[in-house]
């Protein structure tokens, strides 16, 4: 579970996020939404530490950061929209480097990724170097690493552009396995039509705050918009803020 307290934080002294409060429970997929420059991304960097909070909390299945980093990092499995890569490592060098830096068994996380690597077709390519690879290939790179560990907080960072459909839709299954093993999954996406589909619960977030948190019904409410699709709360979202 991602459990998101009073979190203000940003660059340096400027306060991006104001007092975000959110939850990812177990066993759960949340969409993390909001127009461009709302804080997405920033809101990612705090919870895998690329970012330090001016203020408030952050915790990986109560543990945070500092109370044992090694374990905070162990907890979560990142896939950025942008592949970060080794130039000077193959494929398989990736993923020997994710099974030491994630503490897996060897022999269990190679056959996981033997798996993921057929499925994504990348297995002809193991002594490749993954640098190379076209942007979507890169993105399937790091879907693999991700999905061989055994972290209980999967967090997703626009996954729908730059995959192909076939890739899509593996990645989506691949999402739901986790979640039915009890993990949390948190994707950051402007794809609506399939957020609705596939996320159990939605944070809005609008100019660095959370403006709403809750499944399609619960929004619906809160927006005062009978049987709203997401994209219907977000025109509505946007409007608000337009007003403002
Ligand atoms: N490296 C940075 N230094 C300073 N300010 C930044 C930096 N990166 C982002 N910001 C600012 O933080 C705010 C939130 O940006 P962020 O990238 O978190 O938005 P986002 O919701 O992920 O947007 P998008 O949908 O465009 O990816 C913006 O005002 C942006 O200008």
């Amino acid at each position: 579970m991602l459990d998101i307290q009073q979190l203000t934080g940003g660059y340096g002294t400027v306060p991006v996020l104001q007092n975000v409060n959110f939850t990812v429970p177990d066993q759960s997929i949340v969409g993390l939404i909001g127009l461009n420059g709302a804080g997405k991304s920033t809101t990612i960097k705090h919870i895998i530490g690329l970012l330090k909070p001016l203020s408030g909390k952050i915790l990986v299945n109560g543990q945070s950061l500092d109370d044992d980093a090694n374990a905070y990092h162990q907890a979560i499995a990142y896939v950025p929209e942008t592949p970060v890569l080794y130039p000077e490592l193959t494929l398989q060098e990736h993923i020997d480097l994710t099974i030491m830096a994630y503490d897996l068994d060897k022999k269990t996380a190679w056959a996981k990724a033997n798996e993921l690597l057929a499925k994504f077709r990348l297995d002809n390519k193991l002594a490749w170097f993954p640098d190379n690879f076209s942007k979507g290939m890169k993105q399937k790179v790091m879907i693999v690493c991700a999905f061989i560990t055994d972290a209980q907080l999967f967090i997703i960072d626009e996954p729908f552009t730059g995959l192909d459909p076939l890739a899509v839709h593996d990645l989506l299954d691949l999402v739901q396995e986790k979640k039915a093993a009890g993990a949390s999954v948190l994707m950051s996406t402007h794809i609506l039509a399939t957020a609705q589909q596939y996320a159990d619960e939605f944070v809005l977030l609008k100019a660095g705050q959370v403006r709403a948190q809750g499944d399609l019904e619960t929004l619906s409410d809160k927006f005062g918009i009978a049987n709203a699709s997401l994209d219907d709360i977000y025109m509505a979202m946007s409007e608000e803020g337009a007003q403002a």
